[in-house]
Order: structure tokens, then C-alpha cells, then sequence
């Protein structure tokens, strides 16, 4: 079937916004057209969507997002979780494998598989973990794993403790082609911190998780790939040591990749109002020093993509208070609006740089055919309505979480009609 979204107003290869109509033929991109042109002739028995000059994009892609399930389906599913992601704009996701049982068997990967073809919404891609349970003991099969379609290996939630471990794990991974991604935290620098080192958790009488806690295991795991040769992607960078190292190995030529969340872009622990867990994530907000490291390491392209963390948990477990409750907050349906309105509407980036980060550079690093709109590709596309504000309301979002710091937050840039292959996930 032909669809064309009209009038859609699109970055173009010399990154200018230009009038465009776009061509769907069976999910795929066919065509894109100057908007002077006309329709084409089989127009008439076309679908067509006019997208009134508002923004179409590549439907983003996240890298790093928590369906939690199987085993934690109070806090999300993989259904409300994509159709959180779809909302937000998202057309690919990519699962972190600290599920109910972990994600550390071909079944698992095969159930995570199956539910999200299931749910029919976003494209979901399952990381498995590196070690068994992600207890940081023994390797899972790597080779099983990768045939059931996992795409990556990574204790996501906890760091690998042990370097020899993690060169094990470098070294199979690398033998498969496969990359490996990691949540980077020393526990011997940690023991039982919930907020950043520094000026709150002082005023509150709280121990801190200090930089190092992440940056150790940076720069361990760095000195591992150079000798591995692994493809190694660094989870949620947070600190001004973590970019600094990850500046340096890009530099010498060690295959080193990065991302980093919109919340630590935008938030520094002088933010957290109290005691309240809505603000508690793994990293915690740091400074403000790191959240301006984080901001130029993104510009100069030392960190490669913007991802969520989308972690969704339930309003019971984050009323045990900033001690007790777990880390995470949810990031699909406020991604985009958020870094639009804090870095493009005011100047500072221009909504390209936005854009690629979120698309053509994760699909870059982690290779996949989506994140551009070009002839060939698959017709995963949002529709942004760049002029429409409205302030973040958890009681409308699609996730189960209602876990965010952004609660009333004026934000501009909303996500309109989401598709996904070609076909209409959400409007
Ligand atoms: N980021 C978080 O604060 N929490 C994540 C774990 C993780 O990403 O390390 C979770 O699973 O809840
Ligand atoms: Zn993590
Ligand atoms: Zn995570």
C-alpha cells in the first residue's frame, strides 16, 4: 500500500528545514519529495497524512530502556513500555537484561522477542546479560544468546566487579562481532549511597556515591578494550572523569562509545529539592561541573547518543524515600520535549544535532537500518508539533512509572503521530 505524509517539514541532507512530502510504499521509504513537486499519480489511491508543516524526524532510537519483563510486570510491561516509547516518539528501544529472571538464557531473549512482536509497537532489541543472574560469577553463553537475537551483553543495573571477568567477557564478545555495554560502578566506592557526593548529600547527612565509583571502571574497561579490540559502549555517563577518559581512548583510536541521559544534561544535585526518590537515579545528578562536562562531551562528540534510562518502578517502591526506594526514573514521554525546550529553543543546540543523537548516531554505532529518512529505509517516522506546550502530567503517561523529576515542567516540542514500519503506532 502507498502512503505519503505531506507537507512534512524535514532536515534535509544540508541539515535546512525544507517542505517535503514522504513516500511510504510497504513499510519502506520510497520517496522524498521536494514539497514543490507534485503527488505522485497513484496519489489518489494513496493514504495520505497531511502533516500541516509540522517537524517529521527519523522515529528515535533508544539504546538504554527497562521493560521489566519478565518478572517485574507491576512496574512496566513490554507492552505499556512501547507504548510509552512510541508515544515519546521512540520506533526502536533497546531492553536492558535485569528482568525476573535476568536476561541470561536464549529463552528469556526469545520471550522478550515474541511479547514485543506481540505488542506490535516499537521495535524492541534485547541486550543479554554478561554474567550468569548478573551476579558478576561465571559468563553467560554468549554464543546462545546472540543466536537467539540478543544484541549486545551488559550487567546493566550492576557494574562487572571483576576486570578478568570483563576482559572474558571482551574477548568472547569480540569473537562474535558483538558489542559490549556497560554500567560502570566500582561497589567498594559505592556501599550504600543513594545521592551524589557533594553539596546535597552533605546538607542532607546522606553518604555520597562519588565520581570515581563510575570513572574507575571507564577507565578499567578502556584499557581492556584497547587490548581486547571489543566494540565497548559506555552506559549513562554522568561525570566530568568519565568524559575526559573516554575523550582521551576515542583519540588514540580505541574503539570506545558513549551515551548519556537527558536527566543528567539537565539536572545537577543542586536541583533535587528533598528528600524526595522521584529524583534518585543510577548515576546519581551530579554537579554542576559534570552536567557541563556531559553537555561538551556530547557537542564534541566524545559521547555519541542521547538515551533514557527509561526505568520505570512503582509509586509504592518510590515512597520508601531517597534511602530506601530503588534508582530510576522514567524518560520516553518527556525525552524530546525536554531537550528541545532546554537546548534548541533557547539557542544553544541546533534541532539537528538533537535529532542525530537521537537517531542516525545510535543506528551509526549499533548498526542498524532505521534512523534516517531516505529511500530504502524503513518508514520509522514521528511527527513533532514544535509550537505545542503543555506541562509533564505522570497521570497521562502511557508507562505504568509515574517516576519523574519533571512533574509540571512547561515543555514545548511534543511527539503527534508515531510510525513504525509504515504503520501507525500512535496519535
Ligand atoms: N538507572 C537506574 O537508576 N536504574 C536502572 C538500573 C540502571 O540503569 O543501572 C533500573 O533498572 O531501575
Ligand atoms: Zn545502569
Ligand atoms: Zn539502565
Amino acid at each position: 500500500m502507498l502512503q505519503i505524509i505531506k507537507n512534512a517539514k524535514v532536515i534535509n541532507e544540508e541539515g535546512q528545514l525544507q517542505l517535503q512530502h514522504i513516500v511510504i510504499e510497504n513499510g519502506q521509504i520510497q520517496a522524498m519529495m521536494n514539497g514543490d513537486q507534485e503527488l505522485p499519480q497513484q496519489g489518489e489511491q494513496a493514504e495520505i497524512v497531511d502533516a500541516a508543516g509540522r517537524l517529521v524526524a527519523p522515529g528515535f532510537i533508544d539504546m538504554h530502556v527497562h521493560l521489566r519483563e519478565p518478572g517485574f510486570e507491576h512496574k512496566e510491561t513490554i507492552e505499556s513500555g512501547s507504548r510509552s516509547a512510541v508515544k515519546g516518539g521512540f520506533t526502536t528501544i533497546a531492553c536492558m537484561p535485569n528482568t525476573k529472571p535476568v536476561t541470561d538464557t536464549a529463552e528469556t531473549v526469545s520471550l522478550i522477542l515474541e511479547k514485543a512482536k506481540q505488542a506490535g509497537l516499537a521495535k524492541v532489541l534485547p541486550y543479554a546479560a554478561i554474567t550468569v543472574n548478573e551476579l558478576g560469577r561465571e559468563l553467560t553463553d554468549f554464543e546462545a544468546l546472540k543466536e537467539a537475537g540478543a544484541i549486545g551483553f551488559t550487567d546493566d543495573g550492576v557494574g562487572v566487579q571483576n576486570a578478568q571477568m570483563m576482559k572474558n567477557a571482551m574477548k568472547k564478545a569480540v569473537s562474535l562481532g558483538m558489542p559490549v555495554i556497560a554500567h560502570c560502578e566500582d561497589d567498594s566506592l559505592v556501599k550504600g549511597a543513594c545521592v551524589t557526593e557533594g553539596a546535597f548529600a552533605e546538607r542532607h547527612g546522606l553518604k555520597g556515591i562519588p565520581n570515581e565509583s563510575e570513572a574507575i571502571h571507564v577507565g578499567r574497561d578502556i584499557l581492556l578494550a584497547e587490548a581486547t579490540g571489543v566494540h565497548y559502549h559506555v552506559c549513562h555517563v554522568s561525570t566530568e572523569q568519565s568524559v575526559r577518559l573516554i575523550r582521551q581512548a576515542k583519540a588514540i583510536g580505541i574503539k570506545v562509545t558513549a551515551e548519556v541521559c537527558p536527566h543528567h544534561l539537565v539536572l545537577s544535585d543542586e536541583d533535587i529539592p528533598g528528600l524526595d526518590a522521584n529524583w534518585k537515579m543510577n548515576p546519581p545528578l551530579r554537579s554542576p561541573r559534570d552536567v557541563q562536562a556531559c553537555i561538551e562531551g556530547l557537542l564534541d562528540g566524545t559521547i555519541d547518543m542521547i538515551v533514557t534510562d527509561h526505568a520505570p518502578h512503582s509509586e509504592e517502591e518510590k515512597a520508601k524515600g531517597m534511602e530506601l526506594a530503588p534508582f530510576g526514573i522514567v524518560g520516553f514521554e518527556t525525552a524530546f520535549p525536554l531537550l528541545y525546550t532546554k537546548f534548541v529553543e533557547t539557542g544553544q543546540w541546533t534541532l539537528e544535532f538533537l535529532i542525530q543523537r537521537m537517531t542516525s548516531d545510535p543506528a551509526r554505532v549499533f548498526g542498524l537500518n532505521s534512523g534516517v529518512l531516505k529511500p530504502g529505509a524503513p518508514a520509522d517516522i514521528t511527527m513533532i508539533d514544535l509550537d505545542l506546550e503543555q506541562a509533564v502530567d505522570p497521570a497521562a503517561f502511557a508507562t505504568k512509572g509515574r517516576n519523574t523529576p519533571f512533574t509540571g515542567w512547561k515543555l514545548k516540542g511534543w511527539p503527534v503521530m508515531t510510525w513504525v514500519d509504515g504503520e501507525l503506532k500512535y496519535s
